[in-house]
């Protein structure tokens, strides 16, 4: 947690914010990780939660998701589902986040022999409450595993068809080397056929290529990460010229060497070169902070001024798929602020 000190982190911490690349189970903490290995009955490879913590050091995507996936077996009821999503929604709530478009990845609790509507009902049963209760307004994503076939895709999506209407649109994650978005095109043409927009993680570990795959080959409609784009000028000139906004989670990118050093995130250049990028968390429990705290780490290691910090909040909007008068609402929301 950083400790606001300079005159701009009262401001980030002040404006209503939305978040647009949230992995719910990477919102997984380690005292709840272990309150539901207690509940269930799971065995931990850890002796407490400073083990758990200490075990959090990567050296890319992989290392990371092996935790993650691990971590996940302790989701087993819908309560479980439940009670995670309810407490990232508190600290959404305290970050001053207004709206949030999570992602979940069913295939991660169905491969464990947890049925589809066990971790989909209990996610959206608190997303619910949230907007009732805390006023925070969602979209729920459902993403595909990279890493397993296209074939396992096709039966996710059969086992999500009863709650379609509730699904917001797809997305793609997991391990990007060697999973490029064109190895799910007909997955993504058969979602598109069914109504649900797309968004893909592409440019995270994976080259600029995968950004034009995800782009031409999914129709993806945001760019997960994408920050790898700046390796091909052609490329940023595209997502400029359309406004396709990149969801950049500038701790994951640390955390996980996509970046040596926060000073030496690109994240300015973005902004610079006119793309819609805007700042994530991630999976906040394991790269060491939600979404004020990436805002802030940022504004320090790269010095960013009041206006590239309004234009990424602004640009987060912008991006969301919150209708044009919700989005028009909270601009001015944010317009307010500044002038108060
Ligand atoms: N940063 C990330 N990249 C790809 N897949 C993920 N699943 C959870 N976090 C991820
Ligand atoms: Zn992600």
């Amino acid at each position: 947690m950083i400790v606001p000190q300079h005159p701009l982190d009262t401001l980030i911490t002040r404006l209503p914010k939305t978040e647009l690349h949230l992995h719910i189970e990477g919102s997984l903490e380690p005292e709840m990780m272990f309150a539901l290995a207690a509940r269930n009955g799971v065995a931990l490879p850890y002796a407490d939660v400073e083990a758990v913590r200490a075990a959090y050091q990567f050296d890319r995507l992989q290392s990371f998701l092996d935790l993650y996936y691990a971590g996940a077996s302790v989701l087993i009821t819908e309560q479980d589902f439940y009670d995670l999503t309810w407490a990232y929604l508190l600290r959404a709530k305290a970050d001053n986040i207004v709206h949030t478009e999570i992602f979940y990845d069913p295939q991660t609790h169905t491969a464990r022999g947890i049925d589809f509507a066990v971790s989909f009902n209990g996610i959206r049963r608190a997303l619910l409450d949230g907007e009732a209760q805390l006023g925070i307004s969602f979209r729920l994503i459902m993403c595909f595993l990279r890493h397993l076939s296209e074939e396992d895709g096709f039966a996710t999506l059969e086992q999500a068809m009863p709650y379609l209407a509730q699904i917001d649109g797809v997305g793609l994650d997991s391990s990007e080397l060697g999973h490029p978005p064109s190895k799910f095109a007909r997955l993504f043409a058969r979602c598109a056929e069914l109504g649900l927009p797309a968004v893909a993680h592409a440019g995270e570990e994976g080259p600029a290529s995968y950004i034009w795959e995800a782009l031409d080959l999914l129709k993806s409609r945001r760019i997960d990460h994408g920050v790898r784009c700046t390796e091909d000028a052609e490329l940023v000139k595209r997502l400029a010229a359309e406004r396709i906004p990149l969801t950049v989670c500038p701790l994951s990118n640390l955390k996980l060497c996509v970046v040596n050093d926060l000073a030496e995130h690109n994240l300015r250049e973005l902004l610079a070169a006119g793309l819609c990028a805007m700042v994530n968390s991630d999976d906040p429990a394991y790269f060491g902070g939600y979404l004020n705290t990436n805002l802030l780490a940022c504004r320090a290691a790269l010095d960013l001024s009041q206006d590239e910090i309004v234009q990424l909040i602004r640009n987060s909007f912008e991006a969301s798929w919150l209708t044009a008068d919700q989005k028009a609402h909270w601009q001015d929301q944010i317009s307010q602020a500044l002038n108060a």
